[in-house]
């Protein structure tokens, strides 16, 4: 459904006119229903990545490589069809639900602006109450009245789970979608998402830093760093037999759920060795 293929993106300095490498040919292929983890450090060009699919890389961003979306490369699109594109068949979650919410709106209107098919005020009312159940939000009419600061983080991005799954896209990008939550938050925000894409059969690419999360609700995982993706596998693989030192490290770094550091067996070969 989506296929990456050697996705190559330099920021050129105002001043200068230096291009800085950001992403070096980053290439990853994931099927209809598939989700895939892309985890890394900051700055390892995760979030530049999905930018990249939606096709808004920062203005100073020169770009190589093709991004082919059930065969036409969304590089190629018009502006206006990738405007389509990224209205009904591409969503994003990102860190901070503020971002997608109008502070001056409230809920109900955010829903019923994502369902302009239907016309009926009533259909659509039911329709917004139905996406809130389903991303286990129970007093339904209380949160459909209630502007974005009456709610919590966790439920605010419920909301805006619920407006990404209304049009039911065939791809959702979830950017760091439960960093901003406390911890119980994120593993019950994280489930929904999981289990609202596996019922709308949606593919998922799940940007985080958090091995485990990733590993929960994905099928394979790629590790990014500096620019690249260094291994890619399914969960247990990755787990179970690290290949590349940079994931070993990854691995041995990840906190444990009693907050201690799990200490690595051997000493992981970073440095020299990359
Ligand atoms: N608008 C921009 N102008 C210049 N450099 C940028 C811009 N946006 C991002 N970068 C750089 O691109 C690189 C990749 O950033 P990106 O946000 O994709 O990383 P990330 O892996 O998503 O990190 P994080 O987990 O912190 O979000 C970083 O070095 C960052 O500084």
């Amino acid at each position: 459904m989506i296929a990456i293929e050697n996705l190559e993106l330099g920021i050129k300095d105002p001043d200068s006119g230096a291009l800085k490498p950001v992403l070096k040919g980053v290439s990853l292929e994931l099927g209809r229903g598939e989700a895939i983890g892309l985890v890394g450090e900051s700055g390892s060009g995760k979030s530049m990545t999905l930018r990249c699919i939606l096709g808004i890389g920062p203005r100073n961003a020169v770009v190589g490589g093709r991004i082919m979306f059930d065969g036409e490369n969304l590089r190629s699109l018009p502006t206006d069809k990738m405007r389509r594109v990224r209205a009904g068949r591409i969503a994003l979650i990102s860190q901070n639900p503020h971002a997608a919410l109008n502070p001056v709106l409230p809920i109900e209107t955010y829903l019923l602006e994502g369902m302009p098919e239907l016309r009926d005020a009533r259909a659509a009312r039911l329709r917004a109450g139905e996406l809130l159940e389903q991303v286990g939000i129970r007093s339904v009419d209380r949160v459909l009245k209630s502007f974005p600061h009456q709610l919590s983080g966790g439920m605010l991005q419920r909301v805006v789970i619920a407006g990404a799954i209304s049009g039911k896209p065939d791809l959702l990008l979830a950017d760091e979608p439960t960093t901003a939550l406390d911890v119980t938050t994120q593993a019950e925000v994280a489930a929904i998402l999981d289990e609202k894409r596996r019922d709308l059969g949606m593919s998922m690419i799940f940007v985080t830093h958090d091995l485990d999360l990733a590993a929960a609700v994905t099928d394979r995982l790629a590790v990014m760093r500096y620019g690249e993706i260094v291994e890619i596998g399914t969960p247990e693989q990755i787990r179970d037999n690290p290949q590349h030192p940079y994931t070993r490290m990854l691995m041995s770094i990840r906190p444990t759920l009693d907050g201690v550091q799990a200490v690595p067996a051997t000493q992981p070969e970073i440095g020299s060795t990359l």
